[in-house]
């Protein structure tokens, strides 16, 4: 069928389960196709595709209330609640968000990007409907890997002790961006192996058939579990819990699928449907990806599956640049540990985890457990570097605090995706990071503007490993020119560009300096360059000798709020030094989604608008 008229989910009800599996074939071409055009999570997606139909099938939405848990698996609903016509647009400048979002449908009833929050979402919801005697299901969709971030576990025991019934699709394709890691993972295949499904299929069949005059035969005055003779159901971790299980169901039959749904829709209880699914399903460079190259894939061909614009062939990725680093140190140094918290493929730290798998430790989706472990790790002694993305770290910000910076500990924490990252938009650019952890006593911040600094910062780190040192990077490349280094960097000091014959004094930081010195090369404006590598401590001595009567310009892709400006606002409030400081930065607001240039211009932080920003700040500077 043509996807583009959809306008609701409605029409499903009409189709029988012959044409909803010609559905799911169409949603798949589809997906395959528009996304080999855009980019964008396309494992996921392929996955949970009968899973949404059955959804959509059984359920009433936007009435009864579908909330999918980090939402980067929610193409399926956006297709059958209407907007496949704007898949071009998908994570586009103005386009398509790639997670559920509220303004774009009705259908959309949570928000998310980062994972594990859908359940307490779901529990608060079915709270509120209660209070207010209303009458609708809540079904948060959750993955197995976000099933077991802290917040998800919290949320089923805050659910297990109250009567407010909610009914949790556990999305189990045993994956998370790779493989999914630890012991539910464990548990769950030990449910998958029991056989019970194939015993609970006919268990399904008996319960939700109808009887003469077509109603379910299911009393709804009991609990599921009481309806299902074959298992081991009673010793789940849910039951545990007090939510009852209902599982496994085979998450790419239809048929089954729509038996169970109905089956917990009736329930008078909370209950976990557990639904095994295939990430990549349909596509066969996407199935068995255990690496993850397929989750959140750019642009590709169809037909051989290859990367549309591959990595640059002179450059590196910031994260392979530190992961390298690394790597080659762990060599030598067998006290080096590696920590990620599921994002080994993201944080370039594949071969890390291949070379040295006794000494990398990939802890899940759990950043707070991550951060903690970080400092149990040297508190012995250890050398612990952890990889974390600046907006993932923003629900670690206790343990970097608590755990970390008050004890003083020696740790790398190497903080990915600073500043704007592009398509997935305002859940993931890494713009507070500086804000939050600048006020922490004990760190050093460090954001190199290239290779060779960010090499020095990690020597420096493992040789003198007296404080927490955080590493800041963008998700962007670098030239890797001094492959081999060993030297250390001084800790707190700034470097200078042209500091004899300028207009005006720009200070900035990160791959920021590149782009600033690159673009004022051939311009009528002279820049004296300031490359403010180290945002904690800065450097003071500096500071106080860039104080002229030329403008001093101040230019971050970060939050203006908390920023390095402020900071040196302070810092000349504190010695008494009037000086004004004009702040570039992000202004108090979330940032949209869009190519990096796109987000940069949205923001009046491109080069052009810059550049004009300068020359009037000059002008107005000569008129006085
Ligand atoms: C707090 C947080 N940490 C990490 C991520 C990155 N991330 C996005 S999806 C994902 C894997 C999710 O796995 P699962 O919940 O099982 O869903 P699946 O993709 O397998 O359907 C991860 C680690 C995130 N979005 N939020
Ligand atoms: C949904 C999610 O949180 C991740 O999949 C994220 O999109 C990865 O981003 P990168 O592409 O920057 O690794
Ligand atoms: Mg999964």
């Amino acid at each position: 069928m043509d996807l583009n008229e959809i306008k609701d989910p409605s029409f499903l009800k009409e189709l029988d389960i012959r044409q909803l599996n010609q559905l799911a074939q169409d949603i798949r071409y589809f997906l395959i196709n528009n996304i080999s055009k855009t980019g964008g999570h396309l494992s996921s997606n392929l996955g949970i595709v009968e899973l949404t139909i059955a959804l959509h099938y059984v359920f009433n939405s936007p009435k009864d209330k579908i909330l999918f848990d980090v939402g980067h698996q929610s193409y399926v609903h956006k297709i059958l609640t209407g907007r496949a016509n704007q898949f071009k647009t998908l994570r586009k400048y103005q386009g398509l968000s790639g997670f559920q979002k509220r303004c774009e449908s009705s259908h959309d009833v949570w928000e998310a990007g980062h994972s594990s929050t859908a359940l307490s979402g779901a529990v608060a919801m079915a709270i509120a409907r209660d209070l207010n005697n209303q009458d609708f299901s809540v079904i948060p969709v959750v993955g197995d890997a976000a099933m077991v971030g802290g917040e998800s576990l919290e949320a089923l025991n805050h659910l297990g002790s109250i009567n407010n019934k909610v009914i949790i699709i556990l999305n189990d394709n045993q994956m998370a961006i790779g493989k999914s890691v630890g012991g539910f993972g464990d548990f769950l295949s030990s449910i998958r192996l029991s056989g019970t499904y194939n015993n609970l299929k006919q268990d399904y069949r008996n319960i939700t058939s109808k009887n003469k005059i077509g109603k379910m035969v299911f009393n709804v005055s009991k609990r599921v579990k009481d309806f299902v003779k074959h298992g081991l159901i009673d010793d789940t971790i849910f039951e545990d819990f007090g939510v009852d299980y209902l599982g496994p169901v085979n998450g790419h039959d239809l048929d089954d699928l729509i038996r169970v749904l109905n089956l917990a829709k009736i329930s008078k209880t909370s209950v976990v449907v557990h639904v095994v699914t295939k990430k990549g399903r349909g596509y066969r460079y996407a199935e068995n990806d255990y690496a993850g190259k397929w989750h959140g894939i750019a642009p590709f061909n169809v037909n051989d599956g290859t990367i549309k614009h591959p990595e640059p062939k002179d450059k590196i990725s910031w994260s392979k640049l530190v992961a390298n680093h690394i790597e080659k140190n762990m060599a030598e140094d067998e006290d080096i540990i590696a920590i990620t918290p599921a994002m080994i493929h993201g944080s370039a730290m594949d071969n890390i985890f291949k070379h040295y798998p006794n000494r990398s430790f990939d802890v899940g989706i759990a950043e707070e457990h991550a951060l903690t472990f970080t400092a149990g790790l040297a508190v012995a002694n250890k050398k612990p570097f952890i990889s974390i993305y600046s907006s993932f770290l923003q629900r670690a910000y206790d343990q970097v605090n608590h755990d970390i910076a008050r004890m003083d500990l020696g740790c790398l924490i190497s903080v990915d995706r600073c500043g704007f990252v592009g398509a997935d938009g305002p859940t993931h650019h890494g713009v507070f990071d500086i804000g939050f952890l600048n006020p922490l006593p004990n760190v050093i911040i460090c954001t190199p503007s290239n290779a060779k600094d960010a090499k020095r910062f990690i020597n420096t780190y493992l040789v003198n490993n007296d404080h927490p040192y955080i590493l800041r990077i963008p998700r962007g490349y670098i030239k890797d020119e001094v492959v081999k280094c060993n030297e250390l960097i001084p800790i707190g000091k700034w470097k200078i560009e042209n500091n004899d014959n300028y207009d005006v004094t720009i200070i900035c930081y990160g791959q920021n300096v590149n782009m600033i010195r690159d673009y004022f090369t051939d311009k009528d404006i002279k820049v004296r360059l300031v490359d403010a590598l180290f945002i904690k401590p800065m450097d003071l001595e500096m500071l106080e000798q860039l104080v002229d009567d030329k403008p001093l310009i101040i230019y971050e892709t970060e939050l203006k709020i908390n920023s390095l400006a402020s900071n040196i606002a302070y810092y000349y409030s504190q010695k008494g030094i009037l000086k004004q400081i004009y702040s570039f930065g992000v202004d108090d607001h979330f940032s949209v989604q869009g190519s990096i240039n796109e987000i940069l211009k949205d923001e009046g932080l491109d080069m052009e608008s810059f550049y004009q920003n300068i020359k009037e700040i000059i002008d107005e500077k000569r008129k006085n």
